[in-house]
């Protein structure tokens, strides 16, 4: 595990002096590992840009994530490419790029649950997942099966708004017979997607996620669950608020999917309305930057050293340097909330806005894991004697997530190809010895 470590209150990165409490940790002695797993649909984006023309020729509705049938995809696929509008081809898939993203930035085990060929080809999709991800997310528990994974068409307009057209393949047959009891309950969490409830037909997809749902809550393993699109929570807000309640312990979403499941078009009241239900939600909103929300027990209850914030919840982020507990660990819970705006006030250029949430997403789970992690092996630190969710504040891991998001904006793919430095070029050297 690459540990977030201590770091400048402003930024992410880790200072010179290493914590005096990570450094308890024996490197000689034989370390605990903690790892999350996730469930996904192992899809291969095939990125290409478009018109609205484009769109409306393939029936396709602008913004959405929608399934096309086979005869869709030929057609799709041969304009595509008779046109040489194909930009990149990438592994894709909101968890598998989000399992992918936290194994680079913790430089450790991940798994992945989902399918894939048992016969592969060089050069094909499933050959291209696999190349495309990083060596230290596990895929030994992959289903196999005898048909093509998916493909996830992200086609990018002018404005940079994506539409996604899926053609899923077989990738909705992961059987519930796959999902491994002991390796969910070891787990520090599992990760899912609303779009594992996108099935029909003879696809076990949903159950496979439910079981390993049911398994994770009955082992007091944390359920993070990305809302993924509006579309899909729009069909049933009600379904998606009571499957929240009973299943899920920490929300990740956008502002737009925020609205969709909790009717706040504001992301502080979005994610503070989803604190009815959960532990911990993170908010992103795009150019606005991203939201957190949590708990803490009074008697941890850290305030902030930055100047408090206006905003729907007036000084919302008073409490934004404590570290999020569960709700039932805290005998008086506060609600504390955090907001960091975009990294840099943004890029100068976005080369592509595609898996920014999801890249937001794996830093929190960093953070997470390697509060696990360091429990697992110093369990007798002062720091656990807060029953905490998190290693850090609410406020530096809004941060880190941003710096994360960031990251992802200024490349095409939607994985990260290397961690975050260590160093900011854009600080001075005096900010470090601060
Ligand atoms: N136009 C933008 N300008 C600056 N930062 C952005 C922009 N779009 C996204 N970001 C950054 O990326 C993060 C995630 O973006 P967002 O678009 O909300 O995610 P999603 O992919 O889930 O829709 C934001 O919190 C912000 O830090
Ligand atoms: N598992 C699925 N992943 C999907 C689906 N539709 C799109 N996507 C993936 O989302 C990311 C982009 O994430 P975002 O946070 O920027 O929205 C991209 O890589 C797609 O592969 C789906 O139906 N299932």
């Amino acid at each position: 595990m690459k540990f977030p470590g201590r770091r400048q209150h402003k930024h992410y990165f880790p200072v010179e002096d290493k914590d005096p409490l990570t450094n308890q940790i024996n490197r000689n002695s034989r370390l605990e590992r903690s790892y999350i797993v996730g469930i996904d649909q192992t899809l291969v984006d095939i990125e290409a840009k478009v018109d609205n023309a484009f769109l409306e020729e393939f029936n396709l509705k602008r913004g959405m994530s929608q399934v096309i049938d086979d005869e869709v995809t030929h057609a799709l696929y041969q304009r595509l490419k008779s046109e040489d509008l194909v930009d990149y081809e990438y592994a894709g898939g909101t968890i598998a790029n989000t399992m992918h993203n936290y194994s680079v930035l913790a430089d450790d085990r991940s798994v992945l649950l989902g399918v894939m060929s048992e016969d592969i080809k060089i050069g094909g999709y499933a050959y291209r997942f696999i190349s495309n991800t990083s060596s230290r997310v596990d895929l030994n528990y992959l289903q196999p099966i005898n048909g093509p994974i998916g493909r996830c068409f992200t086609l990018i307009d002018d404005t940079g708004e994506r539409t996604f057209a899926l053609n899923y393949g077989l990738i909705n047959r992961l059987k519930p017979e796959s999902i491994d009891e002991k390796l969910i309950a070891e787990s520090s969490a599992l990760v899912i997607s609303s779009y594992l409830m996108r099935t029909e037909g003879e696809d076990t997809m949903t159950e496979a996620a439910i079981k390993a749902v049911e398994c994770a809550n009955k082992h007091g393993v944390p359920v993070v669950l990305t809302l993924g699109t509006k579309f899909l929570i729009e069909e049933d807000p009600k379904w998606w608020q009571d499957f929240v309640k009973k299943h899920v312990d920490i929300l990740a979403m956008n502002e737009e999917e925020g609205l969709a499941i909790s009717g706040f078009d504001d992301p502080l009241l979005a994610a503070d309305a989803a604190l009815d239900w959960v532990d911990l939600v993170i908010c992103t909103a795009g150019a606005q930057g991203l939201f957190m929300a949590g708990y803490v027990d009074e008697e941890f209850k850290r305030a902030t050293e930055h100047q408090l914030l206006p905003g729907k919840i007036p000084d919302f982020n008073r409490y934004e340097f404590s570290r999020a507990m569960r709700y039932k660990d805290c005998k008086n819970p506060i609600r504390a909330y955090t907001h960091t705006a975009p990294y840099m006030g943004g890029p100068e250029s976005i080369k592509n806005t595609n898996g920014a949430g999801d890249g937001a997403l794996s830093a929190l789970l960093h953070d997470l894991c390697a509060n696990v992690y360091h429990k697992l092996n110093v369990d007798n630190s002062s720091k656990h004697r807060q029953k905490a969710l998190t290693y850090s504040s609410l406020s530096q891991i809004s941060k880190y997530a941003n710096r994360v998001s960031y990251e992802v904006l200024v490349q095409h793919s939607p994985r990260l190809s290397r961690g975050l430095p260590e160093r900011e070029d854009s600080l001075e050297q005096a900010y470090w010895a601060l």
